[in-house]
């Protein structure tokens, strides 16, 4: 099976110098990568360089095959990359149903996503500010997902949300995969949750990429996660 989403030695930052460096990775239809590691390790930067809002100095990004060219958000979006910032850029004056219409392509996609999401489908005539943190993050996902992406990325999943909300949220990621066949890329502070639910998983640590493998093979194996979150190192 050939990667939708392909990234090989990527360099980016936000001045002359790179923040992430040699960063690679891959991703299937259908298939989940948590990008993992602690705070300021590059993960942001890395999704934000994936859909081309920011330069990259180095590398190469595919989507299906077909680079992207540098810094291109456009570009990007048109090739099916779509991305769920942490800050979920909701318009919260407007209502549920007005949020998915200003995203949506057709109104079909817009019915089959509200599937995924049966809370939503109750609140469609509420204003998104008015909603929880995870209603709220639903809508951020849904809005991403009506525009029908090849490739899906989500900064932090659990931002200011308990975790019990979080273990609500990942499975409807799972779900997007496997019944969207979309490829996504979870960012996630949550680690061993992310790891239950991913098929594969990147550690970066100080802009560069220090472990990676199967979900389930890291999951055996937190002691190496623990070395790569603290000391930053290439774990063996
Ligand atoms: N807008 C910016 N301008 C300059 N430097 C930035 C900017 N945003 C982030 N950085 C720096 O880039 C580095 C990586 O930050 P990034 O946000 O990508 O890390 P992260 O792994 O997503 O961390 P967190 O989990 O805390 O969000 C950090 O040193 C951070 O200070």
């Amino acid at each position: 099976m050939s990667a939708v989403l392909e990234c090989t030695g990527l360099h980016a930052g936000y001045t002359e110098a790179a923040v992430v460096r040699e960063v690679s990775l891959s991703v299937n239809a259908g298939e989940v990568l948590a990008l993992l590691g602690p705070n300021g390790a590059g993960k942001t930067t890395t999704l934000l360089a994936l859909s081309g809002m920011l330069r990259c100095s180095k590398g190469t990004v595919t989507v299906g095959g077909v680079a992207l060219g540098d810094g291109k958000s456009r570009r990007a979006a048109r090739a099916g990359i779509v991305l769920v910032p942490d800050d979920r850029a909701l318009f919260k004056t407007l209502t549920v149903t007005e949020n998915l219409k200003l995203a949506a392509k057709d109104r079909k996609r817009g019915d089959e996503v509200l599937d995924l999401f049966p809370r939503l489908k109750e609140r469609l005539k509420v204003n998104a500010g008015n909603l929880s943190g995870g209603e709220q993050q639903m809508l951020a996902i849904g809005r991403a997902l009506v525009q029908n992406p090849k490739v899906l990325l989500v900064d932090e999943l659990s931002m200011g949300l308990a975790p019990v909300i979080v273990q609500d949220l990942l499975p409807i990621i799972r779900r997007v995969a496997d019944e969207l066949d979309t490829a996504v890329v979870l960012v996630e502070q949550h680690v061993s949750l992310a790891l239950q639910m991913a098929d594969h998983a990147v550690v970066l640590a100080h802009g560069s990429e220090v472990l990676s493998g199967s979900a389930q093979e890291l999951l055996d194996q937190p002691e190496r996660i623990e070395a790569a979150y603290l000391g930053g190192h290439k774990a063996a």
